[in-house]
């Protein structure tokens, strides 16, 4: 019996839960959260359009019951708040740290050969959070952004150019935020790079709106986006749950690649079975070196908070 459990049934979880439903590529999606009966009425809903849409994974919804998430390949934690308009992913920490420290503990309890993504903002200090509460090799504890970081990118892209988002490759470094360091130099449409597509203006202009791709949305929404973060978390259990050996953009534990050690910050990896299979480490020029730097700054700046706080002893 194949299992997945995804905590936390808000905005991203339940999208998440239902696109891993629809690739049954499971027998069972588990969904919890505390809020009493939300994640078995959501369950329950997305169990009804099965003979629509012809899935046979089945969706169950629990409320803080981890025993019914036993043995789970994969779980993703979404539980947390998400921001409002006006604030940073930093300004979730001190509430969103405590949730992802208890709920870590409970998913090692019941799945301790899981892979655990986490998905929980401020996303790279969260995925810490989870790794060193959870005690399990680094390379079973991945945060999701770069896949959600890189769709936006490829999405303006596509709109600029107006093709389709699948036919561009595109790369992004760094940290979950402001500072995120995508890289023209490593984009390019069926093989021609970008730089050669669209001018310097246009092309530094998409890389501006794709740092801010999550304000930009909370702005519209009043809380943060959820079809896209879904999806993208969906991508990653189904790369380990097939073994696909694919490059994707993850934020992973640095123990020296890149010259980084002790933060989580987005690299490109294979992900597969083991979770991280390996990090690839690509080559810079000094201009963005310079800005993962400054990237990689701005989370140690957070996980200082972090540790500040005393939440993770
Ligand atoms: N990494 C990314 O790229 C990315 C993208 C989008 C959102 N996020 C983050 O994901 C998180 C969730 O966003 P959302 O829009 O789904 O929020 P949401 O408010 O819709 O859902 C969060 C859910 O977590 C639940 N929860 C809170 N404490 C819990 C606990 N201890 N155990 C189980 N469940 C608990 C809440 O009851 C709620 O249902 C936020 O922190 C948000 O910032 C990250
Ligand atoms: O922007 C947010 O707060 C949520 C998420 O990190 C996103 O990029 O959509």
């Amino acid at each position: 019996m194949r299992k997945v459990s995804v905590i936390g049934a808000g905005n991203v979880g339940a999208t998440c839960a239902n696109v891993v439903a629809r690739k049954n590529i499971v027998n069972n999606v588990v969904l919890l959260d505390i809020k009493e009966g939300v994640a078995e009425g959501k369950a329950l809903d997305m169990w009804q359009t099965s003979s629509v849409d012809f899935f046979h994974t089945r969706v169950h919804g629990v409320t803080n019951d981890y025993e019914a998430t036993k043995d789970s390949e994969v779980v993703v934690i979404t539980s947390g708040l998400p921001r409002k308009p006006g604030m940073s992913r930093d300004d979730l920490i001190s509430t969103n740290a405590k949730i992802v420290k208890e709920v870590t503990e409970n998913v090692v309890k019941y799945s301790p050969n899981a892979i655990i993504i986490v998905v929980s903002n401020p996303l790279d200090v969260m995925a810490y959070t989870a790794f060193k509460t959870a005690g399990l090799p680094k390379e079973r504890v991945i945060g999701m952004a770069g896949i959600l970081d890189s769709s936006r990118y490829k999405a303006f892209l596509a709109d600029e150019l107006s093709i389709s988002p699948n036919c561009i490759q595109g790369l992004l470094l760094g940290g979950h935020g402001d500072t995120m360091v995508p890289l023209p130099r490593y984009t390019s449409v069926a093989g021609i790079p970008v730089q050669q597509l669209i001018d310097k203006d246009r092309l530094d202009a998409i890389i501006e709106r794709t740092r801010k791709g999550g304000g930009e949305l909370v702005k519209l929404m009043g809380t943060s986006a959820w079809y896209a973060p879904g999806a993208a978390a969906a991508q990653m259990v189904e790369a380990v749950i097939d073994d696909q050996q694919c490059f994707y953009p993850v934020a992973a534990y640095l123990d020296g690649e890149y010259g980084l050690n002790d933060l989580y910050l987005g690299v490109p990896i294979i992900l597969g079975r083991q979770g991280i299979e390996k990090i690839i480490q690509i080559d810079l020029n000094k201009e963005e070196r310079d800005m993962l730097d400054k990237s990689a700054e701005s989370v140690k700046e957070t996980l200082e908070t972090l540790k500040g706080m005393n939440i993770l002893d």
